[in-house]
């Protein structure tokens, strides 16, 4: 491969993600005399738009999706390559693309992404969503169906459950609460409302939740041990190409052929245990009579004994790292989540070879209030900061872990709540180390901070509680919060004024 390159780029960059595109966008700018290049398997680049940082760590921004000329515009050093990269071979450094052409780089940066980690491979009838290509033929499927089943409990699987329209949808989920990579169950019964009815109904503030097993007085906080919370004194149980950007429902009719509004039921604590084509559905019928579930295209057997006809299943199961063509002759980590791991600069196992986004895994020891989790923000943060950590090597400058990956910080909308999350707002790792303080109107507001040694560490903030910026620089001082006590979440007081 060595004698074919057809050029030697100092930086390449693969992938026109975020990561990728903010990672190319930081070196062009500040190496505008070197040649770098974009290689990237899609015909469009994402570019980050609007960018607003909300506090000192939140930060708010749009995703597009641009024609690749308007970067090369804006950087006349840039070169972009729309082919995908098919091999690697990192002691020669270069690498090779579909269309046969072979480039050398100096320093690289996989920004690959990641793909749908779909409960089969091989079924048509099971869909994933990732790109505009799956969004577009999940849209064209939906407007068809009248039952559709989601699999999976995380982003995904929350956004389409409220979004979808006219279409019966059946949302089983391996855990007791909805959204489970988000949220607790007490996040989880102040938003399940929502499900029921139209979404104006669900948005209007009514009487206090329920949430512990005594009615608190109605906005008071309450503080939950670690331990009771895990009991249950708390407020569950409940019964029962590029990844796209922020809101990428709002420009697509997410509609069935239903005439109901929306109607959800969650199948919860529950796996898929068998996907049935038609046929196969019949045939098993003959052996042993199953209740008359209607005529489907497929049919999905649930571990709890359910068992669902429907037109098609959404797989929202998580996504798997794009690694395999950089691993053949390579000599690449890998993480257990399938990432190629990275250390504190950004670099994976393989000398000159950098990785940022979906398809690394952060492998540093980490912040005691930061966490991995693949989303556009960190994809941002990443590739920006890849970049940095390249130049700095290039340029034998030293380099510190950016200030991003000190605290946790992740803001969206679901059910249409504003959500804030911060640092172990679930308190991962915290075992029963720690302490719940938490607030609850319903339809307005679910507020909930995680203390550990009287000191807050994490927050989840659902509403418009204003209370982002303080709460994150509680986190980030440190200070002992023993002596407030549940006088925190007391919504009679402005806490802005009390930490003044
Ligand atoms: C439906 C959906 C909704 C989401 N909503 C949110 C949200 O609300 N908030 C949030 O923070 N995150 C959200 N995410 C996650 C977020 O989109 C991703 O974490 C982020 O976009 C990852 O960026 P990336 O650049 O690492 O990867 P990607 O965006 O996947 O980009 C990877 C790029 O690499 C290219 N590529 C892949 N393989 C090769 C190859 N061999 N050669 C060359 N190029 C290659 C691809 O074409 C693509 O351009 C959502 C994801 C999905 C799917
Ligand atoms: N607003 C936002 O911030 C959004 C972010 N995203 C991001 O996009 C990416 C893709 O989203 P998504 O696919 O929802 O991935 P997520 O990682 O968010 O969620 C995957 C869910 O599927 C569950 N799961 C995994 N395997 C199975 C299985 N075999 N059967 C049943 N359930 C299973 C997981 O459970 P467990 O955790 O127990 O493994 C988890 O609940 C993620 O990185 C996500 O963070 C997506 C949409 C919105």
């Amino acid at each position: 491969m060595e004698s074919k390159k057809e050029k030697t780029f100092k930086f390449v960059v693969v992938g026109g993600g975020i990561a990728g595109v903010t990672c190319v966008e930081q070196l062009s700018s500040q190496f505008p005399s070197e040649d770098v290049a974009l290689i990237t398997a899609g015909p469009h680049i994402k570019a980050v738009t609007n960018y607003k940082q909300v506090s000192r760590r939140l930060e708010k921004f749009d995703v597009e999706e641009k024609p690749s000329s308007v970067l090369e515009e804006k950087y006349p050093n840039l070169t972009i390559i729309h082919s995908a990269v098919k091999s690697l071979r990192t002691h020669t450094h270069c690498v090779e693309t579909a269309d046969g052409r072979v480039f050398g780089y100096e320093k690289l940066c996989i920004c690959s992404g990641a793909r749908p980690k779909l409960l089969t491979q091989e079924n048509p009838h099971v869909l994933g969503i990732r790109d505009t290509d799956s969004a577009q033929e999940f849209q064209k499927r939906l407007s068809k169906a009248k039952r559709i089943v989601v699999v999976g409990n995380g982003g995904i699987a929350l956004e389409l459950v409220y979004e979808v329209r006219r279409c019966e949808v059946i949302w089983a989920v391996k855990d007791k609460a909805i959204g489970n990579t988000f949220f607790d169950a007490g996040a989880a019964q102040f938003l399940i409302p929502s499900l029921e009815g139209d979404k104006e109904q669900a948005a209007a503030p009514c009487k206090r939740q329920r949430f512990t097993t005594e009615e608190p007085a109605p906005d008071a906080a309450h503080t939950f041990t670690a331990d009771e919370y895990s009991r249950g004194q708390n407020p569950g149980p409940v019964e029962s190409g590029s990844a796209l950007g922020p809101d990428w429902h709002r420009g697509i009719e997410l509609q069935g052929a239903e005439q109901v509004s929306r109607r959800v039921s969650v199948e919860y604590q529950c796996e898929v245990e068998h996907i049935f084509t038609s046929e196969e559905f019949l045939d098993s019928s003959k052996q042993s009579p199953k209740p008359d579930t209607g005529s489907w295209p497929v049919y999905v057997q649930l571990t709890n004994g359910e068992m669902f006809g429907c037109d098609f299943v959404v797989s929202a199961t998580g996504v798997i790292p794009n690694t395999e063509p950089f691993l053949h002759s390579n000599n690449f980590s890998l993480a257990d989540d399938g990432g190629l791991q990275v250390d504190d600069h950004m670099m994976t196992s393989e000398p000159d070879v950098y990785a940022a986004g979906d398809v690394c895994s952060a492998s540093w020891e980490h912040s005691p209030l930061w966490q991995q989790m693949r989303l556009w923000t960190q994809a941002r943060q990443m590739g920006w900061y890849a970049g940095r950590c390249m130049a700095a090597d290039v340029l034998s400058e030293p380099i510190d872990l950016d200030f991003c990956f000190e605290l946790f910080s992740h803001v969206t909308k679901f059910f249409n709540y504003k959500v804030v999350l911060l640092g172990k707002f679930n308190a991962q790792g915290l075992g029963s180390d720690h302490e719940l303080l938490v607030r609850c109107t319903k339809g307005r507001e679910y507020v909930k901070v995680v203390l550990s040694g009287g000191r807050m560490v994490g927050a989840v903030l659902i509403g418009e509680t204003d209370l982002e910026e303080t709460f994150e620089n509680l986190i980030l001082n440190q200070m002992d919060l023993t002596a407030y006590g549940e006088e925190l979440l007391n919504p009679d007081i402005d806490i802005e004024d009390y930490f003044d």
